[in-house]
C-alpha cells in the first residue's frame, strides 16, 4: 500500500476548466485562486545534517521564505490509501481490453492483414471509429511529414481520417526527413538475444584468458534462426573489418595529432588516466590504460586475494582506441529511472544540459532482450553527449553486456550504477551494495572498459553509512581499474533525501581523485554551483531533482541568474513534453496513455517549484514552502500538490481522461524522499 496526498476540500480553481476548454492560458493577478496545500507532516520532520557550517546554514531555513502576501492559511492534509496490487490488476485488465478494442495496425493503415480472422486486433473499422473518442487535436506527424504511421488508430487523426480512411498529404510526403531515434535495437537482434543466439566471441575469449567461469547460455535455435544468425555473423564480421580499418586510421590520425601537441598530453596518453588539473584541461578526459607493470601488480594482488581468484590475467586496455569525452565544467542531467525519459531529456538539452544519461538498465534484462529495457538505451539526436547507465553485479553478464553495447549502441560513455540503494538491486549485490566489495568493482570496471571503445564511468555514494563514509578509499583506484570519471552522490546508501548531501566530503574526495570527479546532491541554484567550483576540485556537476523541479536550472547556472519564469512559459515546456512524448511513444491510445503517465510523473516533481518572484530569499532544495497561491490561476495550478490538478494539466494537451482514471506517482516526491 502506498499513500498519496490529497485534501478533503475541493480545490477552487475557477478558471481551470476554462483553461482546458479554451486551451489558452492568460496570466493575471488574482487572489481568487485555488488552494495549494503541502504535506505538513513532512514539513515538521527535522532533517539531521552533517555538521559542516555550510550545511548548518542551509538546514536552518527549512521552510522556504515566501512573501507573506502569497501565503495561505494552513489546511489539513488527509492521506488516502491506494491499493497497489488492485491498481496493477486493473491496469492488466485495461491492457487486455484495449487490445480487443484496438484496430489492427495493418487495417488502420489501409493494408491487408495476413492473420485475417485470426488477428488479435479488431478489423471492424466502422465499429472502432464509432467507439473512438473525439480527436484530441492536430496530428503533428501528418502536419510535418504528410502521413501518420498510426493511421486510423491516431487519437489526433481529425485531419488525416476522411471517410473512414487515413489519407496522406502527397505534397508533404518525403519532403521532411523524420527524426531518426538512435539506438533502436532491431527485431532480429532482439530475437537473437531472447533466444540466446547473440554471439559474444570477445567475451568468451576474455573469460578464457581471465579464468572466469561464465554461465553458458543454451541457444534455443531453430534452423531459420541459425541461418539468420549466420547471416548476421557475416555482416558483423564485415562491419568489424570496416570498423577496424576506420579505427586504425583514427588511431594513426590521433597519434599524429598527439605528436604535435604538448609534452604533457603525450605523457598522459601513453601512461595512465588524468592526473593533474593542468593535464585534464589539455586532454579533456583521457581513458585508462593498464600498463604491463600494472597487469603484473594486479596479477600478484589477485593471487593474494581470496575474493579475486577469478581474474588471473588482465586484458590490457587500449587507451588510444578509446573515444574521449570532456568531463570538465559540464552540467550533467542525472540518470533518473522513469522520469529521465527521452522526451524529458530533450527539454533539458534545450535548456542547457551539456550531458544527458539514459535511465538505469539492468545488464541481465538487456541480455535477455527485454524490449522495455532495450528501449532505455534510445537516444535523441539532440543528445550530443550521451551516456547509458547499466546496473548489475555478475561479471559475465557485465562483460557480455559491454560487448553488446559496443556492437549495437551509440553512446559516448557507459556508466556503472554503484549507487542505487533500493533493496531489489542491492540484494543482487548490485547498485550501492557494490561499494562494499571493491574487488567486484575492480572486476566490473576492468571487464566492461576493456570491451568498450567509449569511456566507462561509475556512479557511487559516500558509503554504506553516513557516519563512516568509505568512498575516499575506493576513488583513488577507480582510474587504474578502467573508470575515466566518477560521480559521487554525497549521501550514504541508507540515507534519505531529508538529510543533506555531504558536500564537504565530496570536496575532500575530489582532492584524492585521479580522474574527474562529478559532484552530485541537492544542487538547485546557480549559487550552489559557483560555491562548489570555488571551493573544490570537483570537475563537473550532476543534477537530478533540481532538473525535475525546474529544468531551466541549466540555463540559470550557465547564465548565473535566477530566472523568474512565468507560468505560461512553464506551461510551454509541459506542452513541449506532451508533443515530444507523442512523438516518442506514439499518438495512438497506448502512446497517449504513456505520454500522460510520464507527464504526470514529471508533474509530481515540477509542482514543487516555487516561483522566484514569490520568494523572500534564495530557495534551497531541502526547504519546503508553506501553503501559498501564485500570481495567476495557472501559477497556482502548477503548484498544486493534488493528483487531480496534475491530471487537469495533462488534459490540456492529451484530451480528457475517463471518469475512473487514477494515477499513483512512481516516485514519492511529495515526501521529499525518492529513489536514488
Ligand atoms: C526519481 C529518481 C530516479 C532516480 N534514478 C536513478 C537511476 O536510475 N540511476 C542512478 O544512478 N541514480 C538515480 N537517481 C539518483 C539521482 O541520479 C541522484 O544521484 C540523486 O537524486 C541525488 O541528486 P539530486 O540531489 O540532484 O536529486 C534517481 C533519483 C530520483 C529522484
Amino acid at each position: 500500500m502506498e499513500s498519496v496526498e490529497t485534501t478533503n476540500t475541493a480545490t477552487t480553481t475557477p478558471s481551470n476548466s476554462e483553461i482546458i476548454s479554451e486551451n489558452v492560458v492568460e496570466e493575471k493577478n488574482t487572489n481568487e485562486t485555488s488552494t495549494t496545500t503541502f504535506n505538513q507532516d513532512v514539513v515538521s520532520e527535522t532533517p539531521k545534517t552533517e555538521g559542516t557550517n555550510e550545511n548548518k546554514e542551509r538546514s536552518r531555513g527549512l521552510e522556504a521564505k515566501i512573501k507573506p502576501e502569497f501565503i495561505l492559511p494552513y489546511k489539513k492534509v488527509e492521506k488516502v490509501e491506494v491499493d497497489k496490487a488492485a491498481k496493477k490488476k486493473e491496469f492488466r485488465n485495461q491492457m487486455k481490453e484495449s487490445m480487443n478494442d484496438k484496430l489492427c495496425p495493418k487495417i488502420s493503415k489501409g493494408l491487408e492483414c495476413e492473420f485475417k480472422e485470426g488477428c488479435k486486433f479488431s478489423h471492424d473499422v466502422e465499429k472502432y471509429l464509432a467507439s473512438k473518442p473525439k480527436s484530441i487535436g492536430v496530428c503533428q506527424n501528418f502536419q510535418t511529414y504528410g502521413e501518420c504511421k498510426f493511421g486510423l488508430n491516431c487519437f489526433f487523426g481529425e485531419c488525416h481520417i476522411v471517410d473512414n480512411k487515413t489519407i496522406v498529404n502527397k505534397e508533404l510526403l518525403g519532403k521532411v526527413e523524420p527524426t531518426k531515434i538512435i539506438n533502436e535495437v532491431s527485431n532480429e537482434t532482439q530475437i537473437q538475444l531472447k533466444t540466446n543466439n547473440y554471439p559474444f566471441p570477445k567475451s568468451e575469449i576474455y573469460f578464457k584468458e581471465n579464468n572466469i567461469t561464465a554461465r553458458q547460455f543454451k541457444g534455443r535455435n531453430n534452423n531459420k534462426q541459425q541461418q539468420q544468425q549466420q547471416k548476421n555473423d557475416n555482416k558483423r564480421k564485415e562491419n568489424e573489418k570496416d570498423q577496424d580499418e576506420q579505427l586504425n586510421k583514427k588511431i594513426k590520425l590521433d597519434n599524429e595529432n598527439i605528436s604535435t601537441t604538448t609534452e604533457s598530453t603525450e605523457s598522459i596518453k601513453t601512461t595512465e588516466t588524468t592526473e593533474t588539473t593542468e593535464t585534464t584541461e589539455t586532454i579533456e578526459t583521457t581513458t585508462n590504460t593498464t600498463t604491463t607493470n600494472n597487469t603484473k601488480n594486479i596479477k600478484e594482488e589477485a593471487k593474494q586475494s581470496n575474493e579475486h581468484t577469478e581474474i588471473d590475467i588482465m586484458t590490457p586496455l587500449k587507451a588510444n582506441e578509446k573515444k574521449r569525452i570532456n568531463f570538465e565544467n559540464q552540467l550533467i542531467l542525472a540518470p533518473l529511472t522513469t522520469v529521465g525519459n527521452l522526451p524529458f531529456r530533450r527539454i533539458c538539452k534545450r535548456l542547457g544540459a551539456d550531458i544527458t544519461i539514459g535511465e538505469m538498465a539492468l545488464t541481465t534484462k538487456l541480455l535477455e532482450g527485454t524490449k522495455s529495457e532495450l528501449a532505455l538505451l534510445k537516444r535523441h539526436p539532440s543528445e550530443d553527449k550521451f551516456g547509458i547507465q547499466i546496473c548489475g553485479s555478475y561479471i559475465d553478464s557485465a562483460v557480455r553486456c559491454a560487448e553488446f553495447i559496443e556492437n549495437e549502441i551509440d553512446a559516448d560513455f557507459v556508466d556503472i550504477n554503484s549507487g542505487c540503494p533500493i533493496d531489489l538491486v542491492c540484494n543482487m549485490g548490485a547498485g550501492a551494495a557494490l561499494m562494499e566489495r571493491p574487488k567486484k568493482v575492480e572486476q566490473l570496471l576492468r571487464g566492461i572498459s576493456s570491451h568498450l571503445s567509449c569511456p566507462t564511468t561509475i556512479k557511487i555514494r559516500i558509503g554504506k553509512s553516513e557516519s563512516a563514509p568509505t568512498a575516499h578509499n575506493l576513488i583513488p583506484s577507480l582510474g587504474e581499474w578502467g573508470a575515466c570519471a566518477v560521480t559521487l552522490h554525497g549521501r550514504s546508501r541508507a540515507q534519505r533525501y531529508s538529510r543533506l548531501a555531504n558536500w564537504e566530503y565530496i570536496k575532500q574526495c575530489s582532492e584524492v581523485s585521479k580522474i574527474p570527479l562529478i559532484g552530485n546532491g541537492d544542487v538547485y541554484n546557480y549559487q550552489d554551483v559557483v560555491n562548489i567550483y570555488d571551493t573544490s576540485k570537483v570537475s563537473s556537476i550532476m543534477i537530478a531533482r533540481g532538473a525535475l523541479i525546474k529544468p531551466w536550472i541549466f540555463t540559470e547556472i550557465k547564465e548565473k541568474r535566477e530566472w523568474d519564469i512565468s507560468a505560461s512559459e512553464r506551461l510551454d515546456f509541459i506542452r513541449d513534453f506532451a508533443n515530444y512524448g507523442l512523438d516518442h511513444w506514439g499518438s495512438d491510445r497506448i502512446g497517449v496513455d504513456n505520454t500522460r503517465k510520464f507527464l504526470l510523473n514529471w508533474l509530481s516533481f515540477s509542482h514543487r517549484y516555487v516561483p522566484v518572484g514569490l520568494l523572500e530569499k534564495v530557495h534551497y532544495m531541502n526547504e519546503r514552502p508553506p501553503a501559498y497561491f501564485g500570481r495567476s490561476d495557472l501559477e497556482t495550478l502548477l503548484a498544486s500538490t493534488q493528483v487531480k490538478d496534475w491530471i487537469k494539466i495533462t488534459e490540456m494537451f492529451l484530451g480528457p481522461v475517463t471518469s475512473d482514471y487514477s494515477f499513483v506517482p512512481k516516485h514519492n516526491s511529495n515526501s521529499y524522499e525518492s529513489q536514488g
